[in-house]
């Protein structure tokens, strides 16, 4: 049994289950008079009729503790709860704040929030509502001490559990006007009192401060209540996830994009495999009519012929580029009838015209002797294999066509 803070009635310590690895909390009543016995059993009363709520602390029950393997300060009875792992909430800010995402924060919020609802949901107010009085469990919120908690129907009063500074702790991860080393001094009080507010911590989403700000105002009527609160935050706790899903979209186009401008750089190095190939690897997570946008138009490409193309585009890398090429070559060298040395428009406008034909083929679904069909197709177009492939050696870069066709060679090869 070890003591792990100390409070009001008496120290509290951790407990382990003698057969069992569960931890429980004991709280020790060393400082208690009549009027301490009627706050515990209002405490007890109340805390009973909400301990369902997962943000809730639990309470278990009382024990007897044993005299004579305690210490003397331990009194007779100890009562029984859940034992937080996280201790306060103060405490887990300041060793985990750096840690924390937006959303973690927003899921803390909104996890007290919720407890807080649940209370005026029983026509229970807490009215001692700050960070040591909240504690955490396995990075969850656990309400605690209810000892000041009062039933109490009226909206107002209701309203007057104000969270607004908890949610703005949770945003900055200190107690507000925290100065390390100094204490809180009168003139502080005075001036909350005038209308004295934390400022919004930067990058702070600013639904986040106008709700935080909306829960402290002056005027309780003017708070939103507790139901508001939860549903705000479960918006905004959706929205970031939008926001997210864009990033990652985002992301993923700007990757697009890159490989575009891979695409279109004359830069490209036939050396660099390992980048062509991964990039020719996500060529299955994009539209077909995508990746031929420039020259070709494709229409109703189908599955099949995109599950074959992405195939194609896999393996890739697991040939020998230059091999095939010239073992191509030599083999359409002697169907070759037209050696005129074509342009390089010429050139360009035969690649897009192969890859043309390649696809009309893939979307026959007719595959079979492709090789010879290409070979065919070059020949009856009275092409010259080796200039184009020679073409496609040193500019295989020069756009979608050319990349797929130089790969697409390797494949059928
Ligand atoms: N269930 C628990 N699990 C883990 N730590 C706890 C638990 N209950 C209390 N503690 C720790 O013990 C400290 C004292 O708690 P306690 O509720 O007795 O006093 P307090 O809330 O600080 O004061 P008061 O009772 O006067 O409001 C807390 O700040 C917390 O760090």
């Amino acid at each position: 049994m070890n003591e792990i803070g100390i409070g009001g009635f008496g120290k509290v310590y951790r407990a382990k289950w003698k057969k069992s690895p569960k931890y429980f909390a004991l709280k020790s009543l060393l400082n208690i008079d009549e009027d301490a016995i009627k706050e515990l059993v209002n405490e007890i009363e109340l805390q009973r009729e909400v301990i369902f709520h997962d943000n809730i602390i639990n309470f278990y029950g009382i024990t007897i503790s044993d005299q004579e393997n305690q210490s003397n300060d331990i009194k007779k009875y100890l009562l029984v709860m859940e034992y937080a792992d996280g201790g306060s909430l103060s405490h887990y800010l300041k060793e985990n704040f750096k840690n924390l995402t937006w959303k973690d924060k927003f899921n803390l919020a909104n996890q007290l929030a919720s407890a807080v609802s649940c209370l005026h949901d029983e026509d229970i107010i807490h009215r001692d509502l700050h960070s040591n009085n909240v504690l955490i469990s396995k990075n969850i919120i656990k309400l605690a001490d209810f000892g000041l908690s009062k039933r109490i129907e009226e909206t107002t009063q209701k309203k007057k559990d104000i969270f607004g500074v908890l949610l703005w702790e949770i945003s900055s991860g200190e107690p507000p006007f925290y100065v390390e080393g100094e204490s809180y001094d009168g003139s502080l009080a005075i001036q909350i009192i005038q209308g004295l507010r934390e400022t919004a911590v930067p990058d702070t989403p600013v639904e986040y401060v106008k709700l935080y700000t909306e829960c402290w105002n002056d005027n309780p009527d003017n708070r939103p209540s507790t139901h508001d609160v939860v549903e705000r935050l479960n918006f905004i706790i959706n929205q970031k996830q939008d926001e997210n899903l864009d990033e990652k979209l985002g992301e993923i186009t700007n990757q697009t994009e890159n490989k575009d401008t891979i695409l279109n750089s004359n830069n490209f190095e036939v050396s660099s495999h390992g980048e062509l190939s991964k990039m020719i690897q996500d060529f299955d997570k994009m539209d077909v009519n995508q990746i031929l946008n420039e020259n070709i138009t494709l229409n109703n490409v189908e599955e099949s012929s995109r599950g074959e193309l992405s195939r194609i585009v896999q393996d890739f890398d697991k040939m020998d580029t230059k091999e095939i090429m010239e073992s191509m070559t030599s083999t359409s060298e002697e169907i070759i009838n037209n050696k005129n040395i074509s342009s390089e428009n010429d050139l360009i406008i035969k690649v897009n015209k192969i890859t043309e034909f390649i696809f009309e083929v893939l979307n026959k679904r007719n595959s079979s002797n492709l090789k010879q069909k290409i070979l065919d197709y070059i020949n009856n177009q009275k092409m010259n294999s080796k200039e184009i492939c020679n073409w496609l050696c040193d500019n295989q870069n020069y756009n979608s066509n050319s990349i797929f066709l130089f790969g697409f060679w390797n494949y059928v090869s």
